[in-house]
This record gives structure tokens, sequence and C-alpha cells, in this order.
């Protein structure tokens, strides 16, 4: 007599469906569907790159596009390109996101937006000890502050539009999974990046009644201009090296990723496995509007927790033993 031990085991699917139904009832903000087709995506950083990606996508998609970025001549080839391979004339605006109101200007020379991509961006990887002030702040004026004066610009006229058409709007942010994890060499980008996670929770607090969606997309190493020119050979060898341990994508895969996670409503968007995974283990507090990746989290977050902590190990022993290589070669030199 008495209950078979084997009972227990069927308390686990129990278990499981009631959480999904709790998260399905609880995931918030409520999902949603931003229509891209005849609306107007504005795009920064559009002139090349994973903007440009973005661009090209957004116009075959019907999409009225917009792009800005400082190089009119690279503006004009990239609306060259555009019209080439999808017959949209894309509009183009040249202005620096340092100066507020030259975006402002262009911002309303555009006309309102109903999908903003903030994808502007500099990275220049070099321990802090080694980098000038000039450079760190370089970074966080075009990536962070360059974001807060677009949003400015670009809310009030989003916000009438929801209200007269009735459709969600969306607020994208390119973040880069330096953003989600500091690796040696991006103390200077890691913190730009980082701080729009801050800027993303708490605007999507504040928009969400106005029917706006916040998203935060967050690419591995990308096949891009930007990518190719500097980056690659200048970047310390260790953040090659940690950096590697997310599959380099190219740029329309990127692009691709970020126009689904935007017309699906998402607050975190991925790109790759890695970054899938990385997004789960940084969940956090973050707004979550899919009760499936809220369960995926739930479910998951000790396991990855644990990966995690491997990762750390790794870095931490690759680190120890190119030190100890170098010092070892720096006493060798001066012998
Ligand atoms: N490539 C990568 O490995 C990764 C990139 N990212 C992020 O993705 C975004 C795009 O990167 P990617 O495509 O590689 O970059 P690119 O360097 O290829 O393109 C950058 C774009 O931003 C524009 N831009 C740069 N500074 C300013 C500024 N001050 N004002 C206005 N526009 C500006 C550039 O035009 P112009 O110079 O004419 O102004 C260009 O159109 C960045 O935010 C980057 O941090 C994230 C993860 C990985
Ligand atoms: C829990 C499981 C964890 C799994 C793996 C973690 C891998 C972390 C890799 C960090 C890569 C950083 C790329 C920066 C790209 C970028 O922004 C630059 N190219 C500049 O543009």
């Amino acid at each position: 007599m008495g209950i078979s031990p084997y009972y227990v085991l069927l308390l686990i699917p129990i278990l499981a469906v009631f959480l999904l139904v709790l998260l399905y009832l609880i995931a918030r903000p409520r999902p949603s569907r931003i229509p891209i087709k005849g609306r107007h995506v504005f795009i920064t950083g559009g002139s090349s790159g994973i903007g440009l990606a973005i661009a090209h996508q957004a116009a075959a998609e019907g999409a009225r596009v917009s792009i800005l970025a400082r190089n009119p001549k690279r503006l004009e080839e990239a609306r060259e390109a555009v019209r080439l391979a999808t017959g949209v004339e894309v509009n183009v605006f040249s202005a620096d996101v340092r100066d507020a109101k030259a975006v402002s200007r262009a911002v309303e020379e555009a006309g309102p937006i109903d999908v903003l991509v903030c994808n502007q961006g500099v990275f220049m990887p070099l321990e802090l000890e080694k980098q000038e002030l000039e450079e760190v702040k370089f970074m966080v004026d075009v990536n962070l502050m360059g974001t807060f004066h677009l949003i400015k610009a670009a809310l009030p006229t989003m916000k009438r539009r929801t209200r007269e058409t009735g459709l969600p709007a969306s607020i994208a942010l390119m973040s880069s999974q330096a953003g989600q994890v500091g690796i040696y060499g991006y103390a200077a980008y890691s913190a730009s990046k980082f701080a729009l996670r801050g800027l993303s929770e708490a605007l999507q607090h504040e928009v969400i009644a106005d029917n706006i969606y916040v998203s935060l997309i967050f690419p591995p190493d990308t096949e891009t201009p930007g990518f190719a020119e500097g980056e690659q050979e200048r970047r310390p060898e260790l953040t090659n090296i940690i950096a590697g341990s997310s599959k380099g994508m190219k740029a329309d895969d990127v692009a691709k990723a970020s126009l689904n996670g935007i017309k699906s409503g998402r607050f975190i968007i991925p790109c790759n496995f890695e970054g899938t995974m990385i997004a789960i283990a940084t969940c956090g507090l973050s707004p979550q509007s899919s009760f499936i990746t809220a369960f995926i989290e739930v479910a998951g977050a000790s396991f990855l927790r644990l990966t995690a902590l491997f990762f750390q190990w790794n870095w931490f022993c690759t680190i120890e033993k190119w030190q100890t290589k170098n010092s070892a070669k720096l006493k060798e030199n001066t012998y």
C-alpha cells in the first residue's frame, strides 16, 4: 500500500504546465506585432555595415526608410545601393549624433517616425590604462549621448503618431554582446553599451502607455566596414581570443535577427546561438513579453549561471597564461 514513488515524477510536468500558465498570465509587456510595411523606419549609422543591411531589408519589406550618418558621400552611396537593389528611394540625413540640435533638425525634417533604430556606434578596443580619455569620451558621446539625443528628438512625434494610427511603434537600440558581458579591452566600449540597457529598461516603463516597444539588440563580432577597418588588427589579442567565444556573423544576418525581433516587439534581441545563451544568463530584471522565453529563463537559470562561471574560469586562465608568457618575454628582452 501507499503512493508509488513514481508518482513524484508526475509532479515535474504538472509544475512545468503550472509555471507556463503563470508566465503566460504575467509576462509583460503584453506581446505585440509591429508592422514595418508602409511605415517610416529611421536608421542611424544607416550608411554602413549593420545599419545599411537593416536599411536594405526594411526597404525590401516596403517600409519608408530614412538613414542618418555624418559622411554625405557614404550616405549617397548607400542611397544608390538600396535603390539599385530594391527600387526604393531612401531619405538621407547628414548629421553627427553628438550634436543634439543637428539631430533634432534631421528628425523634424524626416517627419514622424514609426521605428527608430539607434544603430550608430564607434568602437576602439584598448586596455583602459593605455586609452586616452578623449577616446573614452568619444565612445560615450556617440554610443550613449547620441542615442539620448535621438530619442529626445523623436519621441514627441512618435507618441502622437501611435495615438493617431492606433499602431504600435518601436525604439530599437544597437548594443553589443560586449554590452552584456564586460571583457578585456572593452572597458570604455562596454560601459557605453551597458548604459543602453539601463536606458532601455527605464524607457520601456515610460513609453508602454503610448504603445511604444523598446528593443535592445546584442550582436557578436560582425563583418562590417567598421569592424574590418580598425578593430580586428587594433584589438588586443586577448580581446580577440575572448570575443572569439561567440561566433562572428554577417551584417545581413544580424539585420535579419534585428528586424524580426523589432517586429515581434521583443525587448532583448540576441543574434546567434551564444547570444541566446548570454541573454538567458543575463536576463536580470528585464521586461519579457514572451512566456516561452520567460520559461526558459526560469528553468535554465542555475544551469546557465554554472556555464557562465566556466566561461569566466576559462577567460581568467587565458589572461593568466598570456601574462605569464609576456612577462617571460619581457625579461628575455631586458637581458
Ligand atoms: N561590427 C561589429 O562587430 C559589431 C557592431 N555592433 C554595433 O553595431 C553598430 C553598427 O556597427 P557597424 O555596422 O559595425 O559599424 P560601421 O562602422 O560599419 O558603421 C557605423 C555607422 O555609424 C555612423 N556613425 C558613426 N559615428 C557617427 C556619429 N557621430 N553620428 C552619426 N553617425 C555616425 C557611420 O557613418 P559616418 O561615419 O559617416 O558618420 C556608419 O554609418 C554600432 O553601434 C556597433 O557598436 C555591435 C556588436 C558587434
Ligand atoms: C552563458 C553562456 C555564455 C556564452 C558565451 C559568451 C561569449 C561572450 C563573447 C563576448 C563577445 C563580445 C563581442 C563584441 C562585439 C563588438 O561589439 C565589437 N566587434 C565592436 O563592435
